[in-house]
């Protein structure tokens, strides 16, 4: 199992209660779609999964780390080298080509990957010939296939992605799924979703729906 959360809680001020004792399993290799009302608790419950957030109580275990226990620095290397983070804006920076902005994480974290790695991730999201390429010359799917080659750079345990085709029309939407549906079976990418979807939704292997910061069913 590469995910697991025990009884999670966060609250914010004024006592907002964005989760309210959360418990799951995420088994590795499986795709699962999180999906629920407005204000129900997803995106509260992925980021502190993925360690952007920290949960005020309860447990939570990624590839084999408590996350509670992890001080701020062992919590940024994890995040940075066992997490990917997909968004629904794409968070592209313009002035870099896509292969620059696919290594750019691994740039600030001091490592420069090589061309070759850098070829086999864009290669991966079907993009190996646009790796020059500046964010303003590529559409929205391809923008956003380039936000899933840099997420994917560190060969992630979990590939996290908040409403990652929210931006998209239909059709490029059903591209961008068929690429996450692929990373599952064929790369055992354990990958995780938030949507509102119903056909997001069937893309993956089990649906998770919130309601009130708990997991309804
Ligand atoms: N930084 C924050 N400060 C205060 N309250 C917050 C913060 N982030 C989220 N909340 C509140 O926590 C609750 C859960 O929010 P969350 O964003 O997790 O819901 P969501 O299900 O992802 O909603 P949506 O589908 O609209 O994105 C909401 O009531 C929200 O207003």
């Amino acid at each position: 199992m590469t995910l697991q959360l025990r009884d999670v809680r966060k609250t914010y001020g004024r006592g907002v209660v964005a989760l309210n004792g959360v418990s799951a399993r995420f088994e590795a290799g499986s795709f699962t779609a999180v999906m629920g009302p407005s204000g129900s608790g997803k995106s509260t419950l992925l980021h502190c999964a993925a360690g952007l957030d920290r949960a005020d109580s309860g447990e939570i275990i990624l590839a084999g780390a408590s996350l509670t226990g992890l001080g701020e620095t062992a919590l940024t290397l994890l995040r940075r080298d066992r997490v990917g983070f997909v968004f629904q804006a794409f968070n592209l920076v313009p002035s870099l080509t896509a292969a620059q902005n696919v290594a750019l994480p691994a740039r600030l974290a001091g490592r420069k990957p090589s061309r070759s790695e850098l070829a086999a991730a864009l290669a991966a999201v079907g993009l190996q010939a646009r790796g020059e390429h500046y964010p303003s010359e590529l559409s929205g799917g391809e923008q956003q296939r380039v936000a899933i080659a840099r997420a994917l750079l560190t060969r992630p345990a979990v590939l996290f992605a908040d409403e990652p085709t929210g931006a998209l029309d239909s059709q490029t939407s059903r591209e961008v799924l068929t690429l996450l549906r692929k990373l599952v079976d064929d790369e055992g990418q354990t990958l995780i979703i938030i949507t509102h979807d119903p056909v997001a939704a069937g893309y993956a292997d089990r649906k998770v729906q919130m309601a009130d910061g708990v997991i309804a069913c």
